[in-house]
């Protein structure tokens, strides 16, 4: 038998020990696949005595992962440890000495990609990152080599399952968000630190990536406008429902005449939407070209088993082309190095959107009529609205969809409302979506 690709396992939690089952359960299809075994020699692991559901005979463990990046005799390292640091001193020293890195570490390709593909392209050694963006679906391999014929003008997806699965649950069980959260947490799906989940971070430096791929400019996650769902209620859950949307968080990059819309939100799709029926902790990214039209992909966004799909799949890409140099392979931002050009992003109060309100106001006449005569005045259409009466002591609750009109407009008019004697509060104000 040809002899074993070595591959070295930095972290062995949720994505490390998936990533060790997968390559043993199915080790005979990634044999014929590549050519060649993948066999894992080496990992680092904090805690010898912590369980783990991965089998670690014929693997030498170490205890500090920098012994793997440095020193080890492997062909291939996975980083699966996430964060910032040492995460970027292990990938920068795995790349120094030649030897390509898988790693599923978003928000370090987000924030640090651009100085560690340059680090990469010195030796001529690769750091892949499919796991990185959507989980097991191979979201980065399909924009990046599937759609090079296209000029991308949209791309928009559900990209945290976490997130995905606390609206779900909120939605379809009425469990509340933190124990919709807790369950998340127990699946493997959270970040470690799962604020980078509930307020939009995580799926803000897969946007970063997925929107450097898609346009050819650099990683630059500081630029994203980031908001996320610790502020979506039942009760906009539920209105939503009535108007005929879902409410999703989406990540979204657009490009515009005036530059580009980069953003993270909570979001009202039609319930028609192909986009609006992905639940759980599935994702699902659509991708608009000027050639293909839009395409669509959806799968299993975070889990283990999932993310250590996309971690071997990289494995079994690098495996194949084990001492080629990276220069002359796909660059990893789809786009060659020097060719990749920021472009202005637009201001969230320039970009175009239909917008979601809900307010809350006394129980009056006329309350209807006067908002939508300011909303008249500033040539904004109301496409659905609903009033709800009051419960007990509560005020009345008014909801309104309006047509597409850039943000400053929309603020303008809310300014105007918020001054009503009649409106106690605006409680939501959400941006809507629209796909084919
Ligand atoms: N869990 C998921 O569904 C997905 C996770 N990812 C990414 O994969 C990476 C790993 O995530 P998980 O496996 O979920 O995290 P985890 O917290 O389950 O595992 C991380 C492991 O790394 C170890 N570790 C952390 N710092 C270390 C250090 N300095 N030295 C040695 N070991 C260290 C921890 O002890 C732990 O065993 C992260 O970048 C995450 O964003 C990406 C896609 C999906
Ligand atoms: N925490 C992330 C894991 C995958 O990237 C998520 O929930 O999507
Ligand atoms: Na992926």
């Amino acid at each position: 038998m040809n002899e074993a690709i070595k591959v070295g396992v930095i972290g062995l939690g949720t994505v490390g020990q998936g990533v060790l089952r997968l390559l043993k359960d199915n080790a005979d299809e990634i044999t014929r696949r590549v050519g060649r075994p993948l066999r894992v020699t080496y990992a680092s692991v904090r805690d010898p005595n912590k369980p783990r559901d991965c089998d670690l005979s014929g693997v030498t463990t170490v205890a500090d992962p920098m012994q793997i990046a440095r020193d080890a005799d492997v062909d291939l390292i996975v980083e699966a440890i996430g964060g910032i640091s040492p995460a970027r001193e292990l990938i920068e020293t795995a790349v120094g000495r030649g030897i390509s890195v898988v790693t599923a570490n978003k928000a370090l390709i987000a924030e640090d990609g651009n100085r560690i593909f340059d680090a990469a392209r010195q030796t001529g050694a690769s750091v892949a990152f499919e796991a990185a963006v959507a989980g097991g679906i191979p979201v980065i391999k399909a924009v990046r080599e599937g759609l090079a014929g296209n000029r991308v003008e949209r791309l928009a997806g559900i990209i945290n399952g976490t997130c995905n699965y606390i609206l779900t649950q909120m939605q379809e069980k009425g469990t509340s968000f933190d124990e919709a959260l807790r369950d998340a947490q127990r699946l493997g799906y959270a970040e470690a630190d799962p604020t980078f989940d509930i307020e939009g971070m995580d799926s803000a430096h897969k946007l970063t990536i997925l929107a450097s791929i898609a346009f050819g400019v650099p990683l630059d996650y500081a630029s994203v406008s980031v908001e996320g769902i610790t502020k979506v209620t039942p009760q906009d859950i539920q209105i939503a429902q009535v108007f005929g949307y879902r409410i999703k968080l989406l990540g979204i990059a657009k490009r515009h005449a005036t530059g580009v819309e980069l953003c993270v939100h909570p979001t009202l799709v039609s319930e028609k939407a192909m986009i609006a029926k992905v639940d759980g902790v599935l994702n699902s990214v659509v991708v608009h070209g000027n050639a293909v039209g839009e395409v669509g992909f959806y799968g299993r966004g975070a889990g283990g088993d999932a993310t250590a799909s996309a971690v071997v799949a990289d494995l079994c890409d690098l495996a194949r082309t084990l001492g080629v140099d990276a220069r002359h392979a796909v660059p990893p931002l789809a786009f060659q190095p020097e060719a990749v050009q920021p472009l202005p992003v637009m201001a969230m109060a320039d970009v175009p959107s239909a917008f979601y309100l809900r307010l809350l106001v006394a129980d009056e006449p006329g309350v209807l009529s006067k908002l939508t005569t300011i909303l008249a005045a500033h040539d904004i259409s109301v496409e659905a609205i609903l009033q709800r009466e009051p419960h007990g002591e509560d005020d009345a609750t008014v909801a309104l969809i309006t047509s597409v009109i850039p943000q400053h407009r929309f603020d303008h008019a809310l300014t105007e409302m918020r001054a009503l004697p009649f409106v106690r509060e605006d409680a939501a104000r959400l941006r809507v979506e629209k796909f084919e």
